[in-house]
């Protein structure tokens, strides 16, 4: 809500004394100065750069600088802040509101005051491509494609196009698609992308450039963007000056989290919005970069300050307040180690005598009965599950792990694993909204019509095709030629799909639309799949999302940009209330913090992944992903390396077992900030002392003396 729309609207001047602030007394003196950057008098300041070392409290500076500036008289309205998830938008939303609280006695209005432009660049650009739409010559009821809908589409353009004929083998959707998709992110040249990234398909560069013209062109004429579009046509409208200068407009103040991992799009539309840089603050860690492999680009915050006249301001954050003083060591030697980075020297006083533990375990079914035995264990004395997290390289890792959890009944949560919308049962209900929203969508039609009993490829193409002919609302979809057999099954399913679009007469249903098309779609499942049962649960927490949303297409929106995780096929949601462990991608694990982590097989082919190790660029982004997943760690981190690991579907390998050393990113000098365990612990008699555990480790280094 618009602050000065409320009913208990701030005084004229709308300002609240700096010193009046409680917050500020909790901060430290470089936090405070990120905090108060450009307060007085003096308008709206220029551009701040806030580095900020991993834990040191970049997250709650951005949001007590929100809170200031709102506090300070900034119209919550015409604040845009820009986070890397939904999920730390909202909590940022939360933080400023828990903080204004603390002056709500004495100005009420600040009680009420929300930020309504908060979310990611992708979340954002969406709503202000819909704002603009007739302006930039878009449909506003274009529909937005996740990225196997856009793999999908290049496929059946690929096809279309005779690629997938060629005598030799032309690349694949998926890697046509991520070729698409880092030419698009970093605003670079084809040719070049392809030598630096994809150099086995560098011979294919005409016919990559015909395909990705005519995927242009497929996703025009059906009124599709996908999510590179949200970027791309965002940062083309604000190449138009007069645009651009509008939108800014509309933002006294751009904020922006996580900036590390920006891409050079983004950076393209803030630079546009704020030119001078006036109002606009990034915030992020360069050592914290884990995106490059989507087209982010370190260099944005390492270029940010001399993008404008006079410089950014810089303040840099090193104090740690997470971690305890020998994780941090532990952690700043291995990005120490890093070949080249903005120096910081992070510091915590937190002390403790327990250095962080490299635990050897004979492979990973003991691996999962080491996680789950020291979890239980911490429970007992009395850290709760959800204080807790077990990070892992890639989803596929903690499956040993999740059936150990299973089958000793512990409550997990997993982030970064399946996501609801990959879920292809989620993908049928949303694609006859996503169809009925948009007939023009071939995507989501092709698939929609295919779930009708007796309609195959050909007959759904045909009638798409008609459709797609027909002028706008004239589809005529009971008319269109199916199966005999399957004529009474359409009817019912034209009935439908012309009701959920408002063909009908009647205005478009919502939410109770989405219950017809549930119906509709229940009553196919039991043929569609065999384990239809443990599915339904998941359509029916669909329909409880979908209640939520004011309409189809803002649902339709926001469910394609940020979707929740999938239930079924895993062990069930806990409920809010129950105590539950936390997996998570180290990916996902971006921005938390949990007072005990474990990291699952740290070794060489797992992290650095044996995907990731093309070129020195991809295995630095491996080293800080091992930061990343490290520095989480508040009390505990256990750092745990299978000596023995089963692979699943690896490409052109199979399933199989895999022998790997320790991670090259802890070598043998990074030690003595580890207490190097091996478990399970031999019985107590053979265990030895301290010291001639640490002399095993300096007769190995012996042994290799041998050889220098
Ligand atoms: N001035 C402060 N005094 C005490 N604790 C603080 C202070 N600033 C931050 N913290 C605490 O430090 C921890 C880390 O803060 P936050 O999550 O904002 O860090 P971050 O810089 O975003 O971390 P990362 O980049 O590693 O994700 C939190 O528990 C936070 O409450």
């Amino acid at each position: 809500m618009n602050a000065s729309a409320h009913p208990s609207a701030p005084p004229s001047s709308g300002r609240t004394d700096s010193a009046a602030m409680p917050w500020l007394a909790s901060l430290n003196a470089a936090q405070r100065e990120a905090v108060e950057f450009g307060g007085g008098e003096g308008g709206v300041a220029g551009p701040l750069l806030v580095i900020a070392g991993a834990g040191s409290g970049k997250t709650s500076t951005l949001a007590h600088r929100v809170a200031h500036l709102i506090a300070g008289g900034a119209d919550p309205a015409r604040i845009l802040l820009l986070t890397f998830s939904r999920r730390a938008a909202d909590e940022m939303g939360r933080r400023v509101q828990r903080l204004l609280g603390q002056l709500a006695a004495t100005h009420p209005w600040l009680a009420h005051a929300e930020l309504n432009w908060s979310g990611t660049f992708h979340g954002i650009g969406a709503r202000l491509l819909r704002e603009y739409a007739g302006r930039i010559g878009l449909d506003v009821a274009f529909t937005i494609h996740d990225r196997e809908d856009s793999a999908d589409l290049l496929n059946l353009v690929r096809h279309e196009q005779g690629f997938s004929e060629k005598s030799r083998r032309f690349p694949l959707k998926g890697t046509c698609l991520a070729i698409y998709s880092a030419a698009v992110n970093t605003r670079a040249p084809l040719a070049e992308v392809l030598q630096a990234s994809f150099p086995w398909c560098a011979e294919w560069e005409d016919e990559l450039k015909r395909l990705f013209r005519a995927y242009v062109q497929a996703k025009q004429a059906q009124q599709v963007l996908d999510y590179d579009d949200l970027l791309l046509y965002w940062a083309q409208m604000m190449a138009e000056p007069e645009l651009a200068q509008e939108v800014g407009a509309l933002f006294e103040h751009v904020l922006v989290d996580e900036y590390q991992d920006t891409n050079h799009l983004q950076a393209a539309i803030l630079l546009a919005m704020k030119p001078d840089g006036r109002g606009l603050t990034v915030v992020g860690d360069d050592a914290q970069a884990i995106y490059a492999f989507r087209g982010a680009t370190v260099r944005n915050i390492l270029d940010f300050p001399a993008a404008f006249e006079p410089p950014a301001r810089i303040v840099t954050l090193e104090q740690n307040y997470r971690s305890t003083q020998p994780i941090l060591a532990a952690a700043n030697a291995v990005i120490a180690l890093a070949a080249e980075r903005y120096a910081k020297d992070l510091r915590s006083d937190r002390g403790s005598s327990q250095r962080p533990r490299l635990v050897s375990v004979k492979d990973d079914a003991e691996q999962a009965a080491y996680v789950v035995e020291q979890a239980l264990a911490r429970r007992e004395d009395g850290l709760r599950l959800r204080q807790q997290a077990v990070l892992f390289r890639a989803s596929s890792y903690s499956a040993r792990l999740e059936m150990e959890l299973t089958r000793r009944n512990i409550p997990f949560v997993k982030f970064g694993g399946l996501r609801f919308l990959e879920a292809a049962h989620v993908k049928d209900v949303l694609a006859l909204l996503r169809w009925a929203e948009n007939p023009r969508d071939r995507i989501a039609g092709f698939r929609a019509v295919q779930l009708l009993a007796g309609i195959g490829p050909k007959t759904a193409g045909r009638v798409l095709d008609n459709v797609c002919a027909a002028p706008d609302g004239c589809a005529l979809l009971a008319e269109q030629p199916v199966p005999d057999g399957a004529r009474e099954g359409w009817l019912a399913f034209a009935a439908l799909i012309d009701r959920l679009a408002g063909r009908d007469g009647g205005p478009a249903p919502w939410p109770a639309g989405f219950e017809l098309a549930c119906r509709w779609y229940e009553a196919q499942m039991p043929r569609l799949y065999e384990d239809a049962p443990v599915r339904l649960p998941d359509i029916q927490q669909l329909a409880r999302i979908a209640a939520t949303y004011p309409g189809r297409r803002q649902f339709l929106t926001e469910l394609t940009l940020d979707p929740p995780s999938a239930t079924s096929g895993e062990p069930g949601m806990p409920l809010v209330d129950e105590d539950y462990l936390i997996l998570s991608t180290m990916h996902s694990a971006k921005g938390q913090e949990w007072s005990a982590v474990s990291v699952l097989n740290v070794v060489d082919g797992c992290i650095p992944s044996d995907i990731a190790t093309r070129n020195g660029a991809e295995i630095e982004e491996e080293r800080r992903l091992l930061y990343v997943a490290m520095t989480r760690a508040r009390d505990h981190l256990d750092l745990i390396l299978p000596q023995r690991f089963y692979v699943s579907q690896q490409q052109g390998l199979g399933d199989r077992h895999v022998y790997a050393g320790r991670s090259r990113f802890i070598p043998n000098r990074l030690l003595e900030h580890f207490e190097q365990i091996t478990w399970p612990l031999p019985p107590p008699g053979l265990r030895g002392t301290p010291a001639s555990r640490q002399a095993a480790v300096d007769l190995a280094a012996k042994m290799r003396d041998m050889w220098r």
